[in-house]
């Protein structure tokens, strides 16, 4: 039985989903919709939650075109949040080295927002916020780690769930909110669409 569907191409969103057994089909959105642009003015803190909310809308968009049968669409979206400024997935080797430049030695957030379609056409949503100390870097270390091809797909050019976890030396809030979908949080929106876990 498929309960939900998961609007999302993040193969870590897909493993963390997967060990709250909650039955699920991946839906793909179609790569030309997932530009994620800034608005003007617009804050992190906003433009990670509006962006969550527009990957479940078109969840739902897409289930209508496709004829699919119509189950509650979750989606999600992780960003690095850096001062005012928002480090989302390096386009190549120099852009991943100049953000893990400026993440070197500091405390930043990883805000991961959640969005939830349910079947009666309301939006569920929630919100974790994690902080993370990196230990400051050396230009050995960004190549090094550049050269593992890990931080390519990955908001920050980093994923703490790999090599890079010998970069942080504390995280507060949630560990699987830095990896892409909190686990804490998703189980408490579900509730929301009559699944109770464990
Ligand atoms: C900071 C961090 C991010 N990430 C990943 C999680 C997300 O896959 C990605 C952030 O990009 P997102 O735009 O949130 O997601 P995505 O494009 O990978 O997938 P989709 O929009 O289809 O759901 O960065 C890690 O895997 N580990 C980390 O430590």
């Amino acid at each position: 039985m498929t309960a939900i569907y998961l609007a999302s191409r993040s193969p870590r969103r897909r493993e963390l989903l997967s060990h709250m057994r909650v039955p699920h089909d991946v839906l793909v959105l179609a790569a030309t919709e997932d530009d994620e642009p800034r608005l003007p003015g617009e804050s992190p803190a906003d433009y990670v939650v509006r962006t969550a909310r527009e990957k479940a809308q078109r969840g739902v968009v897409t289930i209508r075109k496709r004829g699919l049968a119509v189950r509650p669409v979750l989606a999600a979206d992780t960003t690095v949040i850096l001062g005012d400024d928002v480090l989302g997935k390096p386009a190549d080797r120099d852009e991943a080295a100049a953000m893990l430049g400026r993440l070197s030695g500091t405390r930043h957030e990883v805000r991961t927002a959640l969005a939830l379609a349910a079947l009666d056409g309301r939006l569920h949503e929630d919100v974790s916020i994690t902080t993370v100390q990196f230990r400051p870097l050396s230009a050995r270390d960004i190549a090094r780690y550049c050269d593992s091809g890990e931080p390519y797909d990955k908001a920050g050019a980093y994923g703490i769930q790999g090599l890079a976890g010998i970069f942080v030396e504390r995280i507060e809030g949630s560990y699987t909110g830095v990896m892409g979908l909190p686990l804490f949080e998703t189980a408490r929106l579900l509730n929301h669409v009559g699944i109770t876990l464990p």
